[in-house]
């Protein structure tokens, strides 16, 4: 990490290998929903699919947190059934909504419907139950430089980008990826009180560095909007 460069006000925390760094994202998480659980009812937490959550996700379902009082969605959801194992609804479940955690109520952005463009208006209504701006938001990042299913290459991302919109998710069908995916718009995310990045291995610290080069180029690479003081970066090989 000595010849990256983060912008003022991004804090990382690096480790030498994936389960610590994990532990102490979790450790953090965990503070931040205790204490908003200490002045509202309710907080929310907002993760992220694919694989580098794993870890994070074990350790944070054994917390021990108000989680009944704690609402969970993810950042986004791949157009599959639950039992198909790229879908992260399952991935949640299997590993976040365990012990202590399983109390939580999970919103699930995968609803009835051939496509996410046919079911959005379903989704949307699944969100008015959750309050927004989300508390705490864990992203992760593709070598693209994608975020969520915020992805340079797909025709929708424009609009998931642009500020002032009311919608809460869009529908993106991105060239590089297998299926159709549901996400988050940016505003949401953007608008989250807490903010980590949560990254493994070289390849993403090589795309971290293509992004923090030219960060106001946001449709060239989503993540940079979120490249900004305050964001908590954790980082392992
Ligand atoms: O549905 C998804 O795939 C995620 O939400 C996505 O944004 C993910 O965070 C990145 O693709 C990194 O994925 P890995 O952790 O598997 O590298």
């Amino acid at each position: 990490m000595s010849d990256l460069t983060l912008p003022d006000g991004v804090i990382a925390h690096l480790g030498s290998s994936a389960e610590p760094v994990a532990q102490s994202l979790a450790d953090e998480v965990a503070n931040v929903l205790s204490e908003r659980l200490s002045s509202a009812p309710r907080a929310s937490l907002a993760v992220s699919g694919g694989s580098t959550p794993v870890p994070f996700f074990r350790a944070l379902s054994d917390k021990n947190l108000d989680w009944c009082r704690v609402d969970i969605v993810l950042v986004d959801e791949r157009w599959v059934d639950e039992n198909d194992p790229a879908s992260n609804t399952r991935l949640v479940k299997d590993n976040l909504l365990q012990g202590p955690c399983a109390q939580a109520r999970f919103f699930s952005l995968k609803q009835p419907g051939e496509s996410p463009a046919a079911a959005l208006s379903e989704v949307e209504k699944v969100l008015d139950g959750l309050w927004f701006p989300l508390d705490v938001l864990i992203l992760g990042m593709g070598t693209d430089g994608h975020t969520a299913s915020l992805f340079p290459d797909a025709p929708e991302l424009p609009e998931a980008l642009a500020l002032g919109g009311s919608a809460r998710v869009a529908a993106m069908t991105p060239i590089s990826q297998p299926q159709q995916r549901i996400t988050l718009t940016f505003p949401v995310l953007a608008a989250a009180g807490y903010t980590a990045l949560h990254l493994r291995g070289d390849d993403k610290l090589e795309t971290l560095a293509r992004a923090l080069a030219h960060p106001n180029q946001i449709e060239a690479m989503p993540v940079r909007g979120f490249l900004k003081p305050g964001l908590r970066l954790f980082w392992s090989p």
